[in-house]
C-alpha cells in the first residue's frame, strides 16, 4: 500500500543524509514500530510517508501514485487519510476537546467553512463518538490546556479517528508520558488500528512497547535502513548493533 523506493533525504547544507537509500513496503493490517537512537532519522522517514518531507532521490508511493507527481487534491486527499499523533500532542491549548477532535474533519470542509468552524450536529456527534472510542472521561467542553498529559494524547487520538484514517502514522505518540499511561495508550493505539485494519507506523523510544505491540519492527541507524524483522527476531544482538555508539 505504501512504498518506499531508494528514498534519500539530505537536509540543505547537510553533508550527510538523514535517510540513505530506504527501500520498503507496508501493507494494510501491519502496526509497525521504527527504532533507533537519537537522530537515526526516524522523524524524518515518518514525515515522508505523507509528503511533509519531500525526499531528495527516490520515491514514496500510494497505492499505485507518487506522491511527488500527486496534484494538490490528491496530496489532500493523502493526508486526510493520515492520522498524525505526535509526542507533544499539536492541539489548541484554550480550545475545548470537542473543538480540537472536530479540527480532523478539516480535511472534509471548504476552508470558508472551516474559518468560520461551521459543524453540523452530525459532525459533533462523531466527535463525541471518537471521545466515547478512547474512553475519555473529561467533559467535552473543558480546554484541553487542563488535561493531563493522557488525556490530551486521548484528544490527538480522537482527532485523528474523526479524519477516518487508512493510516496511522506516530512521532513518538508516548515520549512525555509515564509508563502504566503510554502502555495504555499504545494499546488504545493497537486496538483502534485492528478495528479499522489500518497500517499503523510508529516511532518509539521503548524497545519493550514496540515487542510488546507490534507485528513488525524497523530500526534504523543513521539513516540507513538496517533491521526489518518481527518483534521474536529483535533480540539483544539486534538492540546492541542498533543503539551502539560506533557508527
Ligand atoms: N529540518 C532539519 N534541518 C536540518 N537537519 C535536520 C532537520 N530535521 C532533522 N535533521 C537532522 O537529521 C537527522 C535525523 O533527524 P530525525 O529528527 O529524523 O531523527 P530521529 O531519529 O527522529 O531523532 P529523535 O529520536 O531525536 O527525534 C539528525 O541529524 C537531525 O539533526
Amino acid at each position: 500500500m505504501i512504498e518506499f523506493k531508494n528514498v534519500s533525504v539530505t537536509y540543505p547544507g547537510a553533508k550527510e543524509p538523514s535517510l540513505a537509500d530506504v527501500n520498503i513496503t507496508f501493507q494494510k493490517g501491519e502496526f509497525v514500530c521504527v527504532l533507533g537512537r537519537s537522530g537515526a532519522g526516524k522523524s524524518t522517514f515518518i514525515r515522508c510517508i505523507n509528503g511533509l518531507q519531500p525526499v531528495s532521490e527516490g520515491y514514496v508511493k500510494w497505492e499505485d501514485k507518487t506522491l511527488s507527481e500527486m496534484t494538490h487534491k490528491e496530496t489532500l486527499e493523502v493526508r486526510r487519510k493520515t492520522g498524525m499523533i505526535f509526542q507533544h500532542f499539536n492541539l489548541i491549548p484554550r480550545m475545548s476537546v470537542v473543538q480540537n477532535i472536530l479540527t480532523g474533519l478539516f480535511g472534509y470542509k471548504k476552508s470558508y467553512e472551516n474559518l468560520l468552524g461551521l459543524f453540523k450536529s452530525s459532525d459533533r456527534l462523531q466527535a463525541l463518538e471518537a471521545i466515547n472510542q478512547v474512553e475519555l472521561t473529561v467533559e467535552p467542553t473543558r480546554r484541553v490546556e487542563r488535561l493531563s498529559g493522557g488525556q490530551k494524547q486521548r484528544v490527538a487520538i480522537a482527532r485523528a479517528l474523526v479524519q477516518n484514517p487508512k493510516v496511522f502514522l506516530g512521532d513518538e505518540p508516548v515520549a512525555s508520558l509515564d509508563p502504566g499511561t503510554a502502555d495504555r495508550i499504545f494499546q488504545l493505539l493497537k486496538e483502534t488500528h485492528v478495528k479499522r485494519n489500518l497500517v499503523s507506523i510508529i516511532n518509539v523510544h521503548d524497545v519493550v512497547l514496540a515487542k510488546k505491540f507490534a507485528t513488525r519492527i524497523i530500526a534504523l541507524k543513521n539513516g540507513k535502513l538496517v533491521f526489518d524483522g518481527t518483534p521474536e527476531d529483535f533480540d539483544d544482538t539486534v538492540y546492541a548493533e542498533i543503539y551502539n555508539h560506533s557508527s
